[in-house]
């Protein structure tokens, strides 16, 4: 187990990624990619379904060996001997004990866990209303994801690691679960790196973004840092394709209605001509990116590890 430097330099980062890869056979689920991720943030992981969002979530949990490149949890290097210390993983699935009873897995946090907060994992699971003495097997997918969640909420871990922690709640359980997900980041200093498909919920709850298309990593940075990177030109078709005065920005995506262009792009400087400017949504950028998997990608000055050419700690 991988234990997690309480201060210093090494504890600024929650994750670096250097080069970092995952081939299954012939084909790369996760490819070359090179981003941190500093401590304290609410992180989404956005991407397309098959995108290598999970893989990239098991790498760095210890779940899943690296076929290249380097990885490393508040400056330490990832183990192969499963999730490291202080860090939870709440998987796709949410395996639970199918005959174990909510209140065994509580019992069985507490045993295993010596940070652990009961009241935490208690309130999550009765804010659900669930009955303790029912077994996990009996439950709904969208209980056994509270009963999953309070068992990694209760470990106060440094790190949380969510793959779509919401997507099997009721609306009103996803408001409430991340609501205490933005509060535990807050309050506890807690990294938690989240997975989703629902841009909403991403944009209210994430400060903090890694965007993946086809296993390579399309944007990583600051939400605040991402939208300033871009506009959003509208204005008079008169031209087929991309205009002139637009194709010397950096075009992630560009859209012709009727006869108005409507481009997304990263300037390169102010944009000439009768065009108009604005700063995009988050749901806007994210959804030119995912639409265009070939867009050039952006990963901020801040969201790039520092010496990239460090040699790999996992053989190619
Ligand atoms: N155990 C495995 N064996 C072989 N291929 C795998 C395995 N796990 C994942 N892959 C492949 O790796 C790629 C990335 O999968 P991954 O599950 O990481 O995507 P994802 O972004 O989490 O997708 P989704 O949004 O559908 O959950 C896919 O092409 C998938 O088929």
């Amino acid at each position: 187990m991988v234990g997690i430097p309480p201060s210093g330099e090494g504890s600024r980062w929650a994750i670096e990624a250097r080069g970092l890869g995952k081939r299954y056979r012939r084909r790369w689920a996760v490819r070359d990619c090179s981003f941190r991720v500093p401590a304290g943030v609410v992180c989404g992981l956005v991407g397309s379904n098959g995108a290598g969002k999970s893989t990239l979530l098991n790498m760095a949990a210890g779940i899943t060996r690296p076929t290249g490149g380097s990885l490393r949890l508040f400056g330490t290097p990832v183990a192969e001997a499963g999730v490291p210390a202080r860090c939870a993983f709440l998987a796709q699935d949410k395996p639970l004990f199918p005959r174990f009873t909510v209140e065994d897995h509580l019992r069985m946090g507490e045993e295993l866990n010596p940070r652990w907060d009961r009241e935490v994992a208690t309130r999550i699971v009765r804010s659900g209303k669930l009955p303790l003495h029912a077994r996990a097997g009996a439950l709904s997918g969208g209980q056994r994801s509270r009963v999953a969640l309070a068992l990694a909420f209760g470990k106060r871990p440094d790190l949380l690691l969510l793959d779509e922690p919401l997507a099997e709640l009721d609306p009103l359980a996803a408001h409430e679960i991340a609501g205490l997900l933005m509060s535990e980041a807050a309050e506890q200093g807690t990294t938690v790196v989240m997975s989703s498909h629902q841009l909403s919920d991403v944009s209210t709850m994430c400060d903090y973004l890694l965007a993946v298309a086809d296993g390579r990593l399309r944007l990583a940075g600051e939400v605040d840092a991402l939208l300033s990177a871009h506009s959003l030109v509208t204005g008079a078709r008169l031209v087929d394709g991309v205009p002139p005065e637009i194709a010397r920005h950096t075009v992630v995506e560009s859209r012709v209605v009727g006869r108005q262009f409507t481009g997304l792009i990263r300037p390169e400087g102010p944009v000439e001509g009768d065009w108009r400017t604005g700063e995009p949504t988050l749901e806007e950028v994210l959804l030119a990116y995912l639409r265009s998997p070939g867009a050039p990608p952006l990963i901020t000055a801040d969201a790039r590890p520092g010496d990239l050419d460090d040699a790999p700690e996992v053989a190619a």
